[in-house]
């Protein structure tokens, strides 16, 4: 079990009476956080939502709030552009853990696991989706083959089989 991970919120962050009035917290890392409190860590999480930063690291931990819409951050240019960076040296990505795990595979050849944890409905289905397109680009190169699709269709299957288990 590797030490990083995903973990996702549907959480609509409506809350707006909480935190200070007038406090802009924007830290890309909660470990950052001059106070460690829970209305900071919400008000912090709030206000990058709202800038449509979904993504925000704990250590080497990334929170996602599912938008619940399409935002343009997924296409090949961030594939390249998080590929082979340290974690924290970009604004948070899914594709920053993926490339991480990615590289630890291959410079420690030890396998990788990526924990995806979340209550219903809050993107860990299309978190996972998004960590293999990343996954398959970084192996492939831009090489088209039709291993993403092969590897995506097999995650219904498996779902209903890990959810009778
Ligand atoms: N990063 C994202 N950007 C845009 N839409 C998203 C994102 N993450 C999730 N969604 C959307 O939110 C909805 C729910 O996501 P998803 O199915 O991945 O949740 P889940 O955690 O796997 O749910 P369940 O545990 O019930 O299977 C989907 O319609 C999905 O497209």
């Amino acid at each position: 079990l590797g030490s990083r991970g995903c973990w996702s919120l549907s959480w609509p962050l409506v809350a707006k009476g909480r935190g200070r009035p007038g406090q802009v917290d924007d830290f890309a890392d909660l470990c950052n956080l001059p106070v460690l409190n829970e209305d900071r860590i919400l008000n912090n999480l709030r206000s990058r939502f709202y800038k449509k930063k979904i993504y925000t690291y704990a250590g080497s931990i990334l929170i996602a709030i599912n938008p619940f819409k399409f935002l343009p951050i997924y296409n090949p240019k961030y594939v390249k552009m998080y590929e082979n960076h340290q974690l924290g040296k970009l604004e948070p990505h899914i594709f920053a853990i993926a490339d991480v795990a990615y590289y630890a595979m291959l410079r420690k050849k030890i396998n990788q696991c990526i924990v995806i944890s979340g209550e219903s409905g809050s993107g860990k289905t299309q978190s996972t989706n998004f960590l293999i397109h990343c996954l398959t680009a970084l192996s492939q190169k831009g090489y088209a083959s039709g291993v993403e699709r092969t590897i995506l269709g097999a995650g219904p299957v498996l779902e209903v089989r890990f959810r009778r288990v």
